[in-house]
């Protein structure tokens, strides 16, 4: 079972070599932090955070990684999990989990952009598949609906409270505008700030933007790097980016708890908290199922 600090006995130095890591990165570069934030959501809710989100495709075909989905659009960073994976890997070889790597660095990511310092449980193992087939249909697209969004999240533990304080991580980061131009053109969406609106049609001038094309909005103008309030604040201006942030802030269901948190930071961070452990312990394999991977990337060879 997940307990606090796990690798007491067997690696006591793991929590801190990668939380020194994490904090390399992310004076190097800072949006290292913004992708460990992603990465917990996009692993823990597709089965459980096992690192099945790290697998990549083999070249025989056997598997098919979970970054290959459509919903994985503008993840980035992954080739750095494997620089903390190897410092953990050095001090203390096949003992610390992938997935726990997912879930402390995204805790340590969280407190080094501004947001609040969690405690978080550890012993995660790692899946020994990869779910690809099934992220389309657990993770929500950027235009579904509330409710849509709000049975996904309750379907692994989480309440209404807690879903609206995890998507306050769009407090930091960025949107490509492929997720964007559908509320830009032909006609502007009514329920986007019009001079927000301008300012994003500047920024995604065309309605079919070239794929490849690294063509994006920031999330948060005002504080783009600080997991903070703002978000809420700016939804409830009609500055949200996505269709899911602004029903955010004019659900029936959701509009209280993002007043209350448009209107306290303090709250809004202990909130984002214990989301964050809700999402993070999510149906964990424990026991002698999936394994310790010795590269995230790829499952151990036996
Ligand atoms: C209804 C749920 C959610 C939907 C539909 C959603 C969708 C998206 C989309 C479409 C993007 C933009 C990707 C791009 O164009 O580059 C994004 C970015 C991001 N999301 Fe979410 N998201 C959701 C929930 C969450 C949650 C729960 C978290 C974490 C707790 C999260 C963290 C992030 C972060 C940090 C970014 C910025 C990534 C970057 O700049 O590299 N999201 N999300
Ligand atoms: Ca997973
Ligand atoms: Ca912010």
């Amino acid at each position: 079972q997940l307990q606090l600090n796990y690798y007491s006995k067997s690696c006591p130095k793991a929590e801190d070599i990668i939380k020194q890591q994490v904090t390399q990165l992310y004076h190097k570069h800072g949006n290292t932090a913004v992708s460990w934030v992603r990465n917990l959501f996009h692993d823990c809710v597709v089965q459980s955070c096992d690192a099945s989100l790290l697998l990549e495709t083999a070249r025989d075909g056997t598997l098919v990684s979970e970054q290959t989905s459509e919903r994985s659009i503008g993840m980035r960073n992954f080739k750095y999990v494997n620089t903390i994976k190897a410092a953990v890997e050095e001090e203390c070889p096949f003992t610390v989990s992938c997935a726990d790597i997912i879930a402390l660095s995204a805790r340590d990511a969280i407190s080094l952009l501004g947001g609040p310092s969690i405690e978080m449980k550890t012993g995660r193992r790692d899946s020994k598949q990869s779910y690809a087939k099934e992220v389309e249909d657990l993770i929500p697209n950027h235009n579904d609906s509330i409710s849509v969004v709000l049975s996904r999240f309750q379907a692994i533990g989480i309440d209404v409270e807690a879903t609206v304080a995890l998507l306050g991580a769009h407090s930091v980061g960025r949107v490509h505008c492929v997720n964007l131009v559908h509320r830009l053109y032909p006609t502007v969406d009514t329920t986007l700030d019009p001079a927000h609106a301008e300012y994003l049609k500047r920024r995604c001038p065309t309605p079919n933007p070239d794929p490849k094309a690294v063509l994006y909005s920031r999330n948060d103008l005002k504080t783009p790097m600080i997991i903070d309030n703002n978000y809420y604040k700016n939804i409830l201006e009609h500055k949200g980016l996505l269709l899911v942030d602004q029903e955010l802030a004019t659900d029936s269901r959701t509009a209280p708890y993002v007043q209350n948190m448009a209107n306290d930071n303090q709250y809004f961070h202990q909130q984002f908290s214990r989301a964050v452990q809700l999402l993070s312990e999510t149906n964990p394999l424990s026991g002698d199922q999936g394994e310790i991977r010795k590269d995230c990337r790829y499952l151990n060879v036996d």
